[in-house]
């Protein structure tokens, strides 16, 4: 909590202020409850109004203004909290992902990010100043009651006052925060689940799976209304006490006054008055029904963001005029959880300009290698260098901008082709943007569509063929001038042709190229081709050595 406070400085002057409105505003809603009373009393008594219907009108007007500006400043409250709050969370992910993504449950971060922040906001919002005002205004009206009517007529109240705030809002919290957990930790593969079932769809309804899914998510929503009954009920329990403490004190209040000779007028104020007051007390009850969300809440958004990034970040700008030497130096890398290795003491020497492809069956490691020249994680021994010097050496956002991966799986915004084209260069000519078009061979395609650059993509790029949107993504990639390109399987939704034709595009590109690919024929345009099996090297070298051994072909034949 102490880490929260300090992330949301600057709200703590205007909750300051909205706490002390809250304040008045309670008072003069129990006074004018009071007033009311009294007054309603007096006419039945017929003695008429007389004075309590300007200073109710005084009164009331007071109370509006009260409560107008705590709304205000309460609502400033929350709305900067949410900023503050999301700024702070998206801040903290930016340099942990896409490692973080990628380790996270599906549903799990975005859950976090709005769920919990919303959460945490009720704190400020709907917490602080209630439970604050609680815990002043019903001691003072108590005490100028007290004076008014005599320490006799405000003991009951007292007593229950005293109660509410010290024992009604603790009853079944342990059990409730416990409870609040658990459901949380349900909420959280529920969310998982759904967005599985979502992304996944296609395959469920196509495998007839859809019954299943939905029994299971009906089942988890079960186990969720178990869960939360815990804090339901300790919150119901909260409730019907208060309820009864405010009827037990205005009843037993107005039994004490009469008894001790008060007039009828004093006796239906304080009935009044003490009625009101418990209003003012369900801050204290709402704060303990909030508490144990809030805190879970908090703890998830600490986790997030105090989760070392997987990179440190490096001191260097890399800036490269021009293609740079790519070598890997006795690289082994095992995946958190992972009982083999993904790599083992591999090497691999590009050399500046290089085309080098990587070739192995399913699961032998060619992806683990580029992310780890993407630097989305670092080797667990060996290095991974650019013209001779440490990746780790380089600010990883310099290092983005001349290292650009192209992958099999393309990531479209639902925008236009120019929108995802210029992602990375924001500030790309037309005329670059046209270029980057034509070495990814799509610029034909791109004018003869209505709207041209304006056509819209779609929803994750659905308005595109599958080819399409690779050459949309290569061209994305092209638009940086990449002084080292990363191609996994990126033609793996083009026909021979077009494939031959990018590839003869490519060639004329000053970058050294590290590509991972199934297919036979993307060996024949490389200056070196490695053959991985399960992590390991089992041959490397230009092509035409490869294939005077023989292994290329067998390789193929066995493996893939
Ligand atoms: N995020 C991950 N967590 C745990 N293990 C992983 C992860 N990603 C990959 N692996 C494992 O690491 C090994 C190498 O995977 P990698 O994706 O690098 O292979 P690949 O050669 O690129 O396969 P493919 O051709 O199918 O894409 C595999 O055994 C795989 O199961």
């Amino acid at each position: 909590m102490r880490w929260l406070t300090s992330q949301t400085r600057p709200v703590h002057r205007p909750l300051f202020v909205s706490t002390l409105l809250r304040i008045v505003n309670l008072s003069l809603d129990v006074v004018l409850f009071g007033l009311a009373a009294a007054g309603a009393v007096s006419s039945v008594q017929g003695k008429g109004l007389g004075s309590y219907l300007p200073a109710l009108v005084l009164v009331a007007m007071a109370k509006a203004a009260a409560y107008y500006l705590e709304q205000l400043t309460g609502h400033y409250v929350a709305f900067k909290a949410l900023e503050l709050l999301r700024t702070m969370v998206f801040s903290n992910l930016w340099p942990k992902a896409p490692a973080i993504v990628g380790a996270t449950r599906s549903g799990d971060v975005l859950a976090s990010l709005t769920r919990d922040v919303d959460r945490i906001e009720v704190v400020y919002a709907h917490t602080f100043a209630p439970v604050v005002s609680a815990l002043v205004v019903p001691p003072v009206f108590v005490v100028g009651a007290g004076l008014a009517a005599g320490w006799q007529a405000v003991a009951i109240p007292a007593a229950c006052v005293a109660l509410a705030l010290t024992v009604v809002p603790f009853v079944g919290l342990r059990a409730s925060m416990r409870a609040t957990r658990r459901t949380l930790e349900l909420r959280r593969e529920l969310a998982h689940h759904v967005t599985d079932s979502v992304f996944g769809a296609e395959e469920i309804i196509g495998y007839g799976r859809q019954l299943r899914r939905l029994e299971e998510t009906d089942a988890l929503g079960r186990s969720i209304g178990q869960s939360a009954g815990t804090a339901r009920r300790a919150n119901a329990f909260r409730r019907g006490a208060n309820v009864f403490l405010a009827l037990a004190s205005s009843i037993g209040a107005a039994a004490v006054a009469t008894s001790q000779g008060c007039s009828p007028v004093t006796v239906a104020a304080l009935a009044a008055g003490c009625l009101r007051l418990f209003e003012g007390l369900r801050g204290v009850e709402d704060a303990a029904g909030y508490l144990d969300h809030s805190l879970a809440a908090a703890r998830r958004l600490w986790e997030i963001c105090h989760e070392p990034p997987r990179v440190a970040d490096g001191q260097e700008t890399l800036e490269l005029a021009g293609p740079a030497e790519v070598s890997f130096n006795g690289v082994s890398y095992t995946y958190a959880g992972s009982p083999a290795p993904a790599l083992s003491d591999f090497c691999l020497d590009v050399a500046a300009g290089g085309h080098a492809v990587l070739v192995g069956p399913s699961g032998s490691g060619k992806t683990t290698a580029a992310s780890l020249l993407l630097r989305y994680d670092d080797p667990d021994a060996g290095e991974v260098l650019l013209g001779g010097t440490p990746l780790s050496r380089y600010t990883l956002d310099s290092l983005r901008r001349c290292i650009v991966g192209v992958s099999q799986k393309c990531e479209l915004l639902d925008a236009s082709i120019l929108e995802n084209v210029t992602l990375g260069m924001p500030d790309a000519s037309e005329e670059e943007v046209w270029n980057a078009l034509e070495i990814a061979c799509l610029a034909d395609e791109v004018r003869q569509m209505p709207d041209g650059l304006a056509t819209g993509v779609g929803v994750a790029g659905r308005e595109l063929s599958g080819g399409q949107a690779q050459r949309l993504c290569l061209a994305r990639a092209l638009l940086m001038r990449p002084k080292i390109l990363v191609l996994d399987e990126f033609t793996a939704n083009l026909n021979a042709e077009l494939q031959s034709k990018v590839r003869v595009n490519l060639r004329k590109i000053p970058c050294t190229i590290l590509e991972i690919t199934h297919r036979l024929d993307a060996v024949a345009e490389a200056d070196l081709v490695l053959l991985l099996d399960r992590g390991r090297t089992v041959a490397s070298g230009p092509l035409d050595a490869i294939e005077s051994e023989g292994s290329l072909r067998d390789f193929f034949t066995k493996n893939l």
